[in-house]
């Protein structure tokens, strides 16, 4: 029996790890033992831990890179990994400028295509500030492109933030859509809420459909049949040109042609992985993690309006900023999530000692970090 594979997509703070939530908490009401693997752009995993911490699972974890380019050939291997532990269902949160489509075309390699299915791919837009996305990223085309992309291949598009959307901007967003997708399904949500029945419709416990296969002296054949339905509404097996097309297309634009300048962390974050030489990469995005100085070392420290100031100081170029972070005036350790032009604040229960990761376009790491040590003094 083919394992179905949910792909979770749309760009950074859009409300992913958000709708991952309450798809386990779906699961677990239905029965059913999910596999999660997620990745991110940064060395650290914030999104993992906030799910192991609220949804007690474990996740498999990829990070620093993408999964669609530079980290693309540790796809296989880490749903071969979650596959070991007999999931019913797979569900992949991508990074923020990740291509879905890739994700698809991995899963029909040889070796995958046996053992997962696609099964659905829901991409998150973040309502507020989605149709901004064309002129805000205009100089890196390859991101533009993207983003496209994740529209294009949803089959469920979910207008997320609907609280923070301006008046009169929901028929234009739907437009948009529309133009680039003329099948999704179409919904408006607030903290990513969805009828998961459109997700889940479909996933069947293992054991129970093992039963069911022994009872009717038989495989399964209705995962079968959805897997060639899927197919057949996804243009059938993968394309080799236009797989081909995508790499080039990834070389030749955004001055991006090593994998470095994907996910690049400055310091050297791409070290030591062998991979990176074949990989290739397009967008100029980049990640920089902010450590904290030891307490003694910080006695001014850092208020919430202080970290405030830093994120809006970084205007345009920061997409995204989310982390632990220790302040001041012995308040308990904060998540922050900087999305979309906004911070958000929650009490975290994160044990190990704080930082931040900083995501954006073409980031400053020596100046970035030379501000945040005066945000210290
Ligand atoms: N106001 C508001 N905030 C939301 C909504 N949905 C999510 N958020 C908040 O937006 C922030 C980012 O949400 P996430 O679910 O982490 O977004 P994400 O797409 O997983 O982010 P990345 O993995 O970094 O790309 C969090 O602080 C959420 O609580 C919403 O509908 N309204």
């Amino acid at each position: 029996m083919k394992t179905p594979v949910i792909i979770l997509s749309g760009f950074l703070g859009s409300g992913k790890t958000t709708l991952l939530l309450s798809v386990l908490k779906e699961c677990s009401a239905r029965g059913l033992t999910p596999g999660i693997l997620m990745n991110e752009l940064g060395k650290r995993d914030v999104d993992g831990t906030i799910l192991e911490e609220q949804a007690g699972v474990q996740v498999q974890k990829l990070l620093d890179g993408c999964v669609c380019c530079s980290r693309k050939s540790e796809l296989p291997q880490g749903l071969s990994t979650l596959l070991e532990r007999s999931p019913d269902v797979i569900v992949i949160e991508l990074t923020g400028v990740a291509d879905p489509e890739e994700i698809r075309r991995t899963l029909q390699e040889p070796g995958l295509a046996g053992r997962l299915r696609h099964h659905y791919t829901v991409t998150m837009l973040d309502a507020e500030n989605v149709l901004e996305f064309n002129s805000r990223f205009s100089a890196d085309k390859e991101l533009v492109r993207t983003l496209r992309k994740q529209i294009e291949s949803a089959d469920l598009v979910a207008v997320n933030k609907q609280d923070l959307a301006a008046p009169g901007t929901i028929g234009k967003i739907e437009s948009m859509i529309r133009k680039h997708n003329p099948e999704a399904a179409i919904v408006y949500t607030e903290y990513s809420r969805i009828d998961l029945s459109r997700l889940l419709d479909g996933v069947n416990r293992r054991q129970a459909s093992k039963a069911a296969a022994v009872r009717a002296g038989a495989q399964t054949p209705a995962m079968e049949e959805l897997s060639s339905q899927e197919q057949h509404r996804f243009g059938g097996a993968v394309d080799p040109a236009a797989s081909h097309a995508h790499h080039l297309a990834h070389n030749g634009h955004g001055g991006g042609s090593t994998a470095t300048a994907h996910a690049h962390e400055g310091n050297g974050g791409h070290g030591g992985h062998e991979h990176h030489d074949e990989a290739v990469s397009f967008s100029k995005v980049s990640t920089v993690t902010l450590t904290f100085p030891a307490a003694e070392q910080s006695p001014a420290s850092l208020s919430r309006e202080r970290l405030e100031a830093f994120f809006r100081e970084c205007g345009d170029a920061l997409l995204r900023a989310k982390g632990h972070v220790a302040l001041a005036r012995h308040e308990p350790v904060q998540l922050v999530q900087y999305a979309g032009t906004r911070t958000f604040w929650e009490t975290s229960r994160y044990p190990g000692a704080p930082y931040l990761v900083m995501i954006g376009l073409n980031l400053n790491e020596a100046r970035l970090k030379e501000r945040w040590s005066e945000l210290f003094r």
